[in-house]
């Protein structure tokens, strides 16, 4: 809290985890924080049009807010996401007869509202709940993250370039044949039961996808060299992160920062852990 109001804070994330397109979500550990009352170090009031603002409005939250992110926007981290999930569950706590309840006890309300303006609720979850997260309409289901895969490092590849989510979504083909649904079903199966053993030789394949990485990668220069370079330096995984530019890999703490220099020119990189924890009221 500031001497005058409220604060929340919500992860970044990393959506569809290669073959969950528009269910997986990971939370990782880069934060949009919005509040009411006296603006911090750092912070900027936003305006009406702001996505953090319209969730805030319709779950009834009133007076100025500001905002402090270190999320890069159209990145694929899920900036909107996090400022819708921050900006809606910073009105429930502003309602709340108590604050320190209200995000958990208003999540449904907070994910229902952040899931129709995101108009995918992948991020959302991720950011609302923390950790790995699957949308499977209209409710989250966090998944268990056990002690080896809790201490992975989510490497990002960021390119300089950004990618508009909306845009991206309409250029793919609205129908997908049978044996694309089929090898992706499998690998999202594969991804899941790598968390539920917390087996990281389980991610070797599960984030390959034929439904929408196919039609991305080759408008990002670079981003198919990063994936098949940070998996020869030793991540366990990679995959486009939501709708792009930047490539995801999932690696063990050991060998996080060697595969982050492996990636080629082009992007920065960050070495990142997984956000357990979701939206919160900060104290
Ligand atoms: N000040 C603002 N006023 C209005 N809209 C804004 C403002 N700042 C950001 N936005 C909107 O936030 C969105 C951010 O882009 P987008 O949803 O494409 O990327 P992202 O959330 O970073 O990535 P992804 O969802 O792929 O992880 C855009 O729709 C942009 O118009
Ligand atoms: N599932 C969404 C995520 C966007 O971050 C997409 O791929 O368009």
């Amino acid at each position: 809290m500031t001497t005058s109001g409220l604060t929340v804070r919500a992860p970044a994330s990393s959506a569809n985890l290669g073959a969950g397109f528009d269910i997986f979500g990971m939370a990782v550990g880069l934060h949009a924080d919005i509040g009411t009352g006296d603006a911090p170090d750092g912070a900027q009031q936003i305006d009406e049009h702001h996505p953090a603002r319209e969730a805030f409005a319709l779950l009834g939250g009133t007076g100025p807010i500001w905002l402090r992110c270190n999320i890069p926007m159209a990145r694929g981290l899920g900036f909107s996401g996090a400022v819708r999930v921050a900006g809606a569950a910073l009105a429930v706590c502003q309602l709340a007869a108590d604050p320190t309840q209200a995000v958990a006890e208003r999540s449904n309300d907070i994910l229902d509202v952040t899931t129709r303006l995101e108009g995918h609720g992948d991020n959302v979850a991720a950011s609302l709940f923390g950790g790995v997260t699957a949308y499977v309409d209209p409710e989250a289901r966090p998944f268990a993250v056990g002690p080896v895969l809790g201490s992975a490092r989510f490497v990002a590849w960021i390119p300089d370039v950004t990618t508009s989510t909306d845009k991206s979504r309409k250029t793919l083909a609205p129908m997908v044949d049978r044996a694309s649904a089929v090898f992706n079903i499998g690998r999202a199966v594969q991804f899941a039961l790598a968390f539920a053993h917390d087996d990281p030789a389980m991610l070797v394949d599960a984030t390959a996808d034929r439904l929408h990485q196919s039609a991305r990668l080759p408008l990002v220069p670079g981003a198919a060299e990063a994936i098949a370079t940070g998996v020869a330096a030793g991540a366990w995984c990679a995959w486009l992160s939501g709708s792009g530019p930047t490539v995801g890999m999932l690696a063990g703490p050991e060998v996080a920062d060697e595969v982050a220099a492996s990636l080629p020119d082009g992007g920065h990189t960050k070495v990142l852990p997984i956000d357990p924890n979701g939206a919160h009221l900060l104290t």
